[in-house]
């Protein structure tokens, strides 16, 4: 067992299909490095706390060395108490021909709640990672609900979607995903999200150029594929991504907590502060470089025209999702 003191990790939605993979991994040290012991707490809904007794029997049975212990709640408020770090995933996934605005309403009332929950019982240091659908505005709705907590502590997941582009682009050029940098996920999660190729490296190259310049295949089957891949998986697997989403808030938290490496940056939903004209305090997905425990937007790429249009259009459908919560009086107007 390592030195260091453990540090609390609150992880909601505890017994769904995520956090099935997602706890497993932060116990073996995947999120916070493998010297960082680490305490789970999790929370659930009062059904569900009798399959999450049976998540920790199997925890337990893992004998992780750094797992130095573990709660389970039903309150929200507990759950809070002295986390480090709060991953939100606890929301109903979509199903088959839904979008993921359509659990704006059912889904943001929880955020709501949790907002106020953080606000009022999570430690200075908290950062918090939103999951749960629609991340970028459930992740809004938190943050306006949690007025003393630092905006840049509430952070939504485009992860999956910049590992999916990653790999779309590995397999287009041969090149193996660890020889492909400065990869961008703009705008929302969601069908609108704009993955971005025109910055990224390919073996130290522009990517446009390692794909044969095909504007065919990047409108085509690249935008698109990375677009609507969470529907293929519900469509596949007939429940959506799990394991590479537990996979991609692994990667999120540990690339905020520890630093992203050799001036490479990964795509974040962050708060926004009007950079590349995304309306100040969207949450919106940009290129962010980590380090100290602190995100930071890339600054000063450049963006054509067929990008900025691009961007624009997702930023409109944030925008509309923002009004829709202030509507249902999720967040303060
Ligand atoms: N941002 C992203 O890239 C991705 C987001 N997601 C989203 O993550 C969310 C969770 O997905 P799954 O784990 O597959 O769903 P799931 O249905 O298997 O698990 C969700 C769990 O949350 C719990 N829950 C519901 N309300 C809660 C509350 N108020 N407090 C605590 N727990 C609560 C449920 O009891 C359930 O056990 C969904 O909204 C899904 O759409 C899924 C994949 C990728
Ligand atoms: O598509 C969904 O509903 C789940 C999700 O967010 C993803 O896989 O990207």
């Amino acid at each position: 067992m390592s030195e260091k003191q453990p540090v609390k990790v609150a992880v909601t939605g505890a017994a769904g299909q995520i956090a099935y993979s997602l706890l497993f991994r932060i116990a073996n040290g995947d999120m916070l490095g493998n010297e960082q012991p680490v305490h789970l707490n999790m929370l659930e809904i009062p059904q569900a706390l009798g399959a999450l007794e049976g998540v920790c029997m199997e925890l337990e049975d893992c004998a992780f060395p750094l797992l130095a212990g573990m709660d389970t709640f039903d309150d929200p408020a507990r759950a809070f108490e002295g986390a480090s770090y709060v991953l939100l995933v606890g929301a109903r996934p979509r199903t088959k021909g839904m979008e993921r605005k359509d659990l704006l309403e059912a889904n943001g009332r929880i955020f709501t709640e949790q907002g106020r929950a953080l606000n009022d019982n999570a430690p200075d240091d908290v950062r918090v990672l939103v999951v749960g659908n629609p991340a970028n505005t459930n992740c809004l709705v938190a943050m306006e609900n949690a007025p003393d907590i630092p905006r840049e502590r509430f952070t939504a997941m485009t992860r999956l979607d910049h590992n999916r582009a990653l790999a779309q682009l590995a397999r287009k050029t041969g090149v193996p995903v660890s020889r492909i940098t400065r990869m961008t996920i703009w705008g929302n999660h969601s069908t609108t999200q704009y993955p971005d190729v025109f910055h990224a490296l390919v073996d130290g190259r522009p990517a446009f150029d390692a794909i044969g310049r095909d504007r065919n295949w990047l409108e085509n089957e690249f935008i698109p594929t990375v677009q609507k891949r969470g529907a293929a998986v519900i469509e596949a697997r007939g429940a959506s991504s799990a394991a590479s989403a537990a996979n991609a808030a692994i990667d999120h938290v540990r690339d905020w907590a520890l630093g992203t490496a050799n001036g490479d940056w990964v795509s974040m939903a962050v708060p926004s502060d009007g950079s590349y004209g995304v309306d100040e305090g969207l949450v919106s997905s940009f290129p962010c470089r980590c380090a100290g425990g602190n995100w930071e937007i890339v600054q000063g790429l450049e963006i054509d025209e067929f990008s900025r249009s691009r961007i624009e259009a997702s930023v409109a459908e944030l925008r509309e999702e923002r009004d829709a919560v202030r509507s249902l009086g999720l967040v303060p107007a």
